[in-house]
């Protein structure tokens, strides 16, 4: 995207992005949900910048996502990335795409509350399972059963990515239609809580 078209793509959402304040939209789900995949989308779409969390935490620390759960464990992992996030949040507008645990932390939880509006992508387990197989850059799933590992994730998570300001249910459709349908998601949440930072 281009300075032009970032403008253009502004303009065209002006009334959303008024609305949104210095607030960021912050994706949670699963992994294989299209976090990333539709935040770069929904990024393009609103002329706003798009940040995904495991990319920043794979910069400052130059190790892959895969290599810094063998080197540190997930522990050193989560605590890295509360403080990314944490960081990311603290200027706004933007589109932050995060990891899929990103969320069961409850300071992160807090820190997404106060900075941003929350859009849980929601997916099913099949759909899910034909995403993550695409790539093997998920620790958690270098496992004999991936689908036994996400469905007890769905059972441990959903309860609490249900508490996102939005929740979005995605199918096997296109990244153009689901990202539309987060933007006319966003559109009405903002519209019926008139909150403006
Ligand atoms: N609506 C979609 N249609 C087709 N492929 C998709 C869609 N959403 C995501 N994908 C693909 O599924 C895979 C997982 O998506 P990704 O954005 O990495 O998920 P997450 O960040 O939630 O783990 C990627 O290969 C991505 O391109
Ligand atoms: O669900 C999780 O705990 C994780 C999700 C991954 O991100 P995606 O959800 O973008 O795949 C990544 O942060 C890491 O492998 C752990
Ligand atoms: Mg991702």
């Amino acid at each position: 995207m281009n300075a032009q078209q970032a403008s253009a793509n502004r303009t065209n959402h002006a009334d959303l992005l008024q609305k949104l304040g210095q607030r960021s939209i912050v994706f949670v789900g699963l992994m294989g949900a299209g976090k990333t995949a539709i935040g770069r989308k929904v990024a393009s779409a609103l002329g706003l910048p798009f940040i995904d969390s495991d990319h920043e935490i794979e910069g400052v620390s130059r190790m892959s996502i895969p290599e810094l759960f063998a080197a540190y464990g997930e522990p050193e992992f989560r605590a890295l990335e509360q403080r990314v996030i944490a960081r990311i949040l603290e200027t706004g507008p933007k589109i932050l795409s995060t990891g899929g645990g990103a969320y069961m932390n409850e300071e992160t939880r807090a820190a997404i509350a106060a900075h941003g509006v929350s859009v849980w992508l929601k997916a099913d387990l099949d759909l899910l399972m034909e995403r993550v197989s695409k790539k093997q850059n998920r620790p958690l799933l270098r496992d004999p059963d991936p689908r036994g590992v996400l469905s007890r994730l769905i059972d441990e998570r959903y309860p609490v990515y249900a508490q996102a300001d939005i929740t979005v249910a995605t199918r096997d459709e296109t990244k153009e239609v689901i990202s539309s349908e987060v933007i006319e998601a966003i559109t009405h949440h903002l519209k019926s809580s008139g909150k403006v930072d």
